[in-house]
């Protein structure tokens, strides 16, 4: 038989621990932060192209939004999603229910601003716990002004763009916009065709000096130096203090930057960066990337891996709904070791519980358009995309995922010896 009273008091306790994370002892409304309230009614809906209208509760900005929604299924590190700028143009709802119990901090910002048009969760944290917070997700939102959605069904969502790809969305907290207007603004924006990375690049060349910070210091190296050219089309800090901790010297310049200008400063090696949208809309990055190949070494991640794809001859491809996520299998075809890649960020908060590769991306490289010669050393073993090609005649490689992230694992930072971590 049960025991009533047993049960009973268990369940007031957990009501009452709740009551005090809410209200802690000494707490004003000011200082409350903005956290799930669960009682507040939907103020928010979320229109799809679908004709599907989600009503959701919000936080962080308020206003009218259209975007693509995509989801992501890391368990952590949203602060590296939020400042990821190849998000540039997207709703990123997140698969992991529980989202802003961490808060947001001063170390983990891939960039400095927020490019994402909103952020779609199941549950925003009722409280912020974690020895590096500075504020709460809520606020941080706010102040950058990202919309934020919370109290909606991210599961029933997910499984539909699943089932039917991405899908373009608006969010909107003004009752004054009936559904069908919100829907047909859904219906008349597209992310396809866009440059999207002129709105993210630097807007003039700078030198970049950051290392990763000792307490997550792992495969560095002193001795040599390198001269690297970094194209920024979206860059992430992370990238930067990877290589810089390696013992590169890196002068990041803009997406338009010349390559005549690059190869004068005579680098060791160039690499071209992850940025956001459709790689077949920037030609300008792609003639670039051309005028510098087979001149010196060149690097190229996510969409940059997808520039050099152009480059070589090759043709992109939309993904029916892309990877995102913290935990993608690769393969190196080259050693048949499979690593747990990443698709997004650095995941430096709190790494150790989730292993994983970051994938961040919804266009792939087509590996029957490559010219003979070019090999692809990496497949995702989720679909068999290409997740990294090679040109050795000409010293080029590029993955379609993300090396410098450590979601766990530092499988894809292959160190020195040019060996996966683990191994
Ligand atoms: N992370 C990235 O560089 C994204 C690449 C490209 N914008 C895509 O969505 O496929």
């Amino acid at each position: 038989m049960r025991d009533l009273w047993s049960e009973s008091v268990v369940f007031s306790s957990v009501l009452l621990m709740e009551h005090w994370v809410r209200y802690p002892i000494g707490s004003s409304r000011k200082t409350r932060g903005l956290a799930e309230r669960p009682w507040k009614v939907s103020d928010t809906r979320l229109v799809l192209e679908d004709g599907s209208v989600w009503k959701a509760k919000s936080f962080g900005a308020s206003g009218t939004q259209v975007g693509e929604v995509v989801f992501n299924t890391s368990l952590t590190g949203y602060q590296e999603i939020l400042t990821d700028p190849s998000y540039a143009g997207q709703f990123v709802l997140m698969t992991n229910p529980h989202i802003g119990n961490t808060g947001v901090n001063f170390d983990d910002e891939e960039s400095t601003e927020c490019y994402l048009a909103g952020l779609v969760i199941r549950s925003l944290s009722i409280s912020t716990s974690n020895w590096r917070c500075k504020e709460t997700l809520g606020d941080y939102l706010a102040k950058r002004n990202i919309m934020g959605i919370y109290d909606v069904d991210t599961r029933a969502i997910t499984r539909r763009l699943r089932e039917d790809g991405s899908l373009i969305g608006v969010l909107s907290t003004e009752e004054s916009k009936s559904d069908e207007e919100l829907l047909e603004m859904s219906r008349s924006w597209d992310i396809v065709g866009i440059d999207l990375i002129s709105g993210v690049s630097c807007k003039a060349p700078y030198e970049w000096v950051d290392k990763t910070n000792s307490d997550w210091a792992f495969n560095s190296t002193g001795g040599e130096t390198f001269r690297i050219v970094a194209y920024d089309f979206g860059i992430k800090h992370n990238i930067l203090r990877r290589l810089a901790s390696y013992g590169c010297k890196i002068t990041v310049v803009p997406s338009t930057w010349p390559a005549s200008e690059t190869l004068k400063l005579k680098p060791d090696g160039v690499l071209f960066s992850n940025g956001p949208g459709d790689p077949s809309a920037v030609p300008y990055a792609v003639e670039t990337v051309k005028e510098i190949l087979g001149k010196v070494p060149v690097f190229g991640i996510c969409m940059g891996h997808q520039l050099l794809g152009q480059a070589l001859g090759g043709k992109t491809f939309k993904m029916k709904f892309g990877h995102h996520g913290g935990n993608h299998p690769v393969r190196n075809l080259r050693t048949g070791h499979v690593e747990i890649s990443a698709q997004a960020c650095k995941f430096e908060t709190i790494g150790f519980l989730s292993p994983s590769n970051i994938y961040n991306h919804n266009y792939a490289v087509d590996p029957v358009s490559l010219p003979e010669g070019v090999e692809v050393t990496h497949v995702n073993l989720n679909d068999g995309s290409c997740a990294g090609l090679a040109y050795p005649a000409k010293n080029i490689m590029s993955l379609q995922y993300h090396p410098e992230a450590s979601p766990g694992p530092h499988d894809s930072d292959y160190g020195k010896n040019n060996e996966p971590t683990h191994l």
